[in-house]
């Protein structure tokens, strides 16, 4: 949508997708007062602005190379390319853009806060991913910017992004409607009905995920039993998002473990009861520039980084969201 991260619309549309998603998995009463019409009121304001926007690219007012943008142009009713049939009208198209907003944000938000801790919590884990990390850095001319193919090739990266999705689960349940009847463990379910995967127990059952509670990305060194790690899923519902937040990750993963270290400013370890597992606490910590022994850069490029303005700072929920 090409918003500014700052400013009034920002603001508007910041607190309206928060009402959302917290109202996201509330019981489905349209009745003032409700969880649910609220969800609802803020939808419609989140609409009111995706209509604003629409409109104003559509005249021509703004032009941005941006997934608003590629969505308005594929679906418009005035250029020849498709038949109209496969184009989705106003309402499907402010339908995607919040659903993916709403599947994007979160998890991917609740990914990163579950990783900064569990990296924090296991120190090898930590140190064996510096030094992926490090590698690649040191192999680049100065001040190039990471590469789509550094990116695609972080094999270390990868086995915490899922071991953390895995003791994590983000999700930790989603459904699926029964195709035919069927038994399971003495259960009889029909055809027709809702059934819902309680993923926490699978990522944690000890028959395919030994000592389940230990962090331990090594465990992906080896090919999973089919259907084990659901950490987005699987089949044709599958996460479509899965590429773009392991993007996300990994790039965010190298910027902060090559300039920095952490430390958490309260131990808590529970979880908020949400549709979308994240630590209660929002694990805030306090941010250093990394230490130079840690460096394989040396100690000149710690000293470039600890001379920059600001070298220490917290990331800590806003006060009203605590
Ligand atoms: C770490 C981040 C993410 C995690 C852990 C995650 C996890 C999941 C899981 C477990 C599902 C259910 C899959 C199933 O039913 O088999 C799902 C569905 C979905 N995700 Fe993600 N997701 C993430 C990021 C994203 C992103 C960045 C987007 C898009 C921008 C996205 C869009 C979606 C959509 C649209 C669905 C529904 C797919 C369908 O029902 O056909 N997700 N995600």
């Amino acid at each position: 949508m090409s918003l500014e991260p700052a400013g009034d619309e920002q603001e508007k549309f910041r607190a309206n997708f928060k009402i959302i998603s917290s109202c996201f998995a509330s019981l489905p009463f349209k009745i003032p007062g409700t969880a649910f019409y609220r969800g609802i009121k803020a939808r419609d304001r989140m609409y009111a602005m995706f209509d604003s926007t629409i409109a104003h690219r559509r005249k021509g007012k703004s032009f941005k190379q941006d997934f608003l943008e590629s969505l308005l142009q594929k679906h418009s009713r005035e250029t020849s390319e498709g038949e109209d049939d496969d184009k989705l009208t106003d309402a499907q198209l402010k339908d995607n853009i919040l659903s993916l907003l709403v599947a994007g944000h979160d998890t991917t938000t609740a990914a990163l806060t579950w990783l900064i801790k569990f990296l924090e919590e296991n120190p090898v884990a930590l140190e064996h991913l510096r030094e992926e990390h490090l590698t690649i850095q040191h192999r680049r001319e100065n001040g190039s910017s990471l590469t789509w193919s550094e990116v695609n090739n972080m094999p270390y990266t990868n086995k915490v992004i899922n071991e953390t999705l895995r003791r994590a689960t983000i999700l930790p349940w989603f459904s699926r409607k029964a195709a035919q009847d069927f038994d399971i463990d003495g259960y009889k379910i029909q055809k027709g009905w809702s059934v819902n995967l309680d993923v926490v127990s699978i990522h944690h059952d000890p028959k395919f995920f030994p000592d389940p509670q230990k962090f331990d990305p090594s465990r992906f060194s080896e090919p999973m039993k089919p259907f084990s790690f659901l950490g987005f899923g699987s089949g044709p519902r599958m996460c479509p998002g899965i590429n773009l937040a392991k993007l996300e990750i990994s790039v965010f993963i190298h910027h902060l473990i090559c300039r920095y270290k952490w430390n958490p400013l309260e131990k808590d370890d529970s979880v908020q009861p949400t549709l979308v597992r994240m630590p209660k606490n929002k694990y805030p910590v306090l941010v250093e520039p990394a230490l130079e022994q840690s460096c394989i850069q040396g100690p000149k490029h710690c000293a470039s980084i600890r001379n920059e303005e600001h070298v220490t700072f917290i990331i800590r929920p806003r006060e009203k969201e605590k």
